[in-house]
């Protein structure tokens, strides 16, 4: 036994009931320990996890994170003598997920750093392998996008979601409110665009009966439903400016009456709010109030246009052909998926799922072939903005890299580099690396 492993030993064994999976490592990356919730979550039959490198079990690289293009929370930690958290994806029995890793430094009396003790949490709110519902995704644009997320999950902190239209900001909010402690309480969507200013605010304070022509009995508002719960604005520029007064008041009191009421309610929600509009631009123009600004966009979260994550959209695709329904599985050729990868997506996740269902319709045997899909994908340049595609010498350099540090199979690896395992072949081919 080490030493490490010796003045470590008793933190080993306090740690053997916690819940969560746990490990505890030396300076080295050497697993040291595991609790059992670990062996059980993370570990395979038959693979022993103590005394392998960290990166090894998790990654299945080579080389330590940092050297494989990723954030290494030991790194960080070794320099600061802080804990520090990132949101990772992990080689698990069930395939890739994403992982919250919590890392605490150990200090012996001299205050240097000997171990570390992991702590993995399950991010239960998205998926990094195709699933027939919620938010997938694992390329770095949208994992940053879903690690602020988890960060203001737990508190009451207003979230703004900022993102074109089509970026799932509707699959966010939700993702955001089930990872709340208010996932008990009801999600509440209020659809801000094309409302009247009446409309508006009846919808969302509710009318007494007799409040209006038409109004023949109480009304419950959207804010009191979302009592307990989540209230999701969406589309928040569109609010008529005299409404956004009364919004404001609504957030910052959380008190309303009731259209044609005299009693003031109060409901008690945490708000989310998303927009594609330049709300910072509006409030200089002044067509949005500055005060409801600030207020809103306490926790910004951009979530990123799907040319920003390109490498998702095989993943994507996968996952929204699994949710349409069919009397055939439905599958995409690998043609058809680059010419996919090659097109910029002005409407987003919306506009490839509305492809793909027209593509379906063509797909007698449910495979989806290139040329079932509409001319302004194969005609090449799409309208926008160009394309993100590597240049062939930058292609090469990232085959070799991910050649160097990775470990696991070639399906694994096409996995990791959002190809399908005959694009990855055949692009080490043409590159001369097989
Ligand atoms: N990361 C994702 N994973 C899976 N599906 C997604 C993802 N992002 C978006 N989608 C799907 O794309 C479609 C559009 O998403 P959503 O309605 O949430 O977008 P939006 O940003 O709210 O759009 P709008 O601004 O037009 O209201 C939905 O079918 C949604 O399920």
């Amino acid at each position: 036994m080490s030493t490490t492993t010796q003045t470590v030993q008793p933190l080993i064994s306090y740690l053997e009931h916690d819940a969560a999976p746990t490990i505890v490592l030396d300076t080295d990356y050497n697993i040291l320990a595991a609790n059992t919730a670990y062996q059980r979550q993370f570990g395979s039959a038959g693979h022993g996890i103590q005394g392998q490198k960290c990166f090894r079990v998790s990654h299945q690289y080579s080389v330590p994170c940092d050297q494989a293009g990723e954030h290494c929370p030991m790194k960080q930690a070794l320099a600061t003598r802080a804990p520090d958290r990132v949101l990772h994806i992990h080689h698990t029995p069930r395939g890739q997920e994403h992982v919250d890793v919590e890392l605490r430094p150990v200090l012996d009396e001299a205050g240097q750093v000997i171990a570390y003790v992991e702590r993995l949490n399950t991010v239960a709110s998205a998926s990094a392998q195709p699933r027939e519902d919620g938010l997938v995704g694992r390329a770095e644009a949208f994992n940053a996008a879903l690690s602020s997320l988890r960060r203001a999950a737990p508190s009451q902190i207003p979230v703004l979601l900022q993102g074109e239209s089509g970026t799932g900001k509707e699959l966010f909010a939700r993702a955001l409110h089930q990872a709340s402690n208010r996932a008990h309480g009801p999600l509440v969507v209020v659809d801000c665009t094309g409302l009247s200013e009446t409309l508006f605010e009846s919808e969302l304070f509710g009318h007494e009966r007799g409040a209006f022509t038409g109004a023949n009995q109480r009304k419950i508002g959207l804010a009191e439903t979302a009592h307990g719960g989540t209230l999701f604005l969406d589309e928040i520029g569109d609010v008529p400016l005299p409404m956004q007064v009364k919004l404001l008041r609504l957030i910052e009191s959380g008190t309303f009456r009731r259209v044609g009421g005299v009693e003031t309610l109060r409901a008690d929600f945490r708000l989310v709010a998303a927009t594609h509009k330049p709300l910072r631009r509006m409030v200089e123009q002044q067509t949005f109030r500055q005060d409801l600004y600030y207020r809103i966009s306490a926790f910004p979260v951009h979530l990123p246009a799907l040319r920003e994550r390109a490498d998702d959209i095989p993943l994507l695709a996968q996952s929204l052909l699994r949710r349409m329904h069919s009397a055939v599985p439905l599958r995409i050729e690998d043609a058809a998926l680059a010419a996919l990868r090659r097109y910029a997506f002005p409407g987003n996740v919306r506009e490839l799922r509305n492809l793909l269902e027209r593509a379906r319709l063509f797909a007698e045997d449910g495979l989806i072939r290139l040329h079932h899909l509409p001319p302004e994908i194969l005609g090449g340049e799409p309208e926008g903005e160009a394309p993100r595609k590597l240049k062939p010498d930058q292609e090469k350099a990232r085959l070799i890299h991910a050649l160097a540090v990775f470990e696991g199979t070639r399906a694994e690896l096409a996995a990791h580099l959002g190809l399908s395992e005959r694009t990855l072949y055949r692009r080490l081919r043409s590159h001369g690396l097989e």
